[in-house]
């Protein structure tokens, strides 16, 4: 999956320079810096040709993210910019993508929403936790985790199961195999307690795994209960190595907690990571 169409010439706008995901690629300069009352501002450079697309990177983890976002299109329309994408690495929200019980948000539709007033050319997200997400979105583009899932198979071999956690993936993950030429999924399935949203439980459809090593793939490790978990019923079903690769890496109970794991591959879409128990794959080789 390619952003940069070759056919048009394309400015980059990183708004986090430090993530950069889009290389070779002429960028566009700019400060931005926060007032003292907390609002995002910035000045960019208007020395390049408003003739050219745009492309907007940016990592938006919170509403302030939005904020200098919304911002940034802005000056760009009062420069007579008219072309203008957008590349999301990781889609704020998109797990909120139903209201579960009276009282909550859908807040993926929220954050689309404003996107969509944009009125942006087109708009690339990377691996959207579900298919509401580009469904909400105009002009969207979901780049799939297939490279991503191919860069980790490189590092440790082709001769794994791929690991399906639940239902929901099951789509995506026959996507990846075929891709991959046809490594073999085994599918799970796990259930949570309908009051209180804990998980109860996993099932592995696979009488015996035989020392097979075992790829769990998936879009976000927050927590990592559901992995741990599946981990255990991996284990019991005498799987060999067991990795676990997950397009959003938020790991907030830290690494400790996948120790069961013999390597954990993640991007840099959500954060930078320095010195820690995962392998980074950045966003710079895959789109
Ligand atoms: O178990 P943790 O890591 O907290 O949550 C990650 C899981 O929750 C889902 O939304 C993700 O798609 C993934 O299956």
């Amino acid at each position: 999956m390619r952003i940069i169409n070759a056919n048009y010439n394309t400015m980059i706008l990183n708004l986090d320079p430090k993530f950069a995901p889009i290389q070779n690629q002429e960028e566009i300069k700019f400060q931005s810096f926060t007032f003292s009352g907390g609002e995002p501002h910035i000045k960019i450079n208007p020395d390049f040709d408003v003739n050219q697309k745009v492309t907007i990177t940016h990592r938006l983890n919170s509403f302030n993210d939005l904020g200098l976002l919304c911002i940034t299109v802005d000056a760009l329309r009062r420069m007579d910019v008219k072309i203008i994408d957008l590349f999301i690495p990781y889609f704020p929200a998109a797990r909120q993508d139903r209201v579960m019980i009276p009282g909550e948000p859908l807040s993926v539709k929220v954050y689309a929403d404003i996107i969509n007033a944009m009125q942006l050319n087109k708009v690339f997200a990377f691996d959207a936790h579900s298919e509401v997400t580009p469904a909400l979105l105009n002009n969207s583009t979901v780049i799939p985790n297939y490279t991503f899932i191919k860069e980790v198979l490189n590092k440790i071999g082709q001769n794994v199961k791929l690991i399906s956690p639940d239902g929901g993936a099951l789509k995506k993950i026959y996507k990846v195999s075929e891709f991959l030429g046809g490594v073999e999924v085994v599918e799970c399935s796990k259930s949570r307690d309908v009051k209180t949203g804990k998980l109860s439980g996993f099932k592995v459809y696979e009488e015996d795994l035989q020392g097979m090593d075992c790829l769990i793939v998936d879009d976000i490790c927050d927590g990592g209960g559901t992995f741990v978990g599946l981990a255990e019923e991996l284990k019991k079903k005498n799987a060999g190595k067991l990795y676990l690769a997950v397009s959003h890496g938020i790991f907030n109970k830290g690494f400790e907690v996948l120790n069961c794991f013999d390597g954990i591959f993640t991007t840099n879409s959500f954060k930078d990571f320095d010195g820690e128990s995962v392998q980074v794959i950045g966003l710079d080789q895959l789109v």
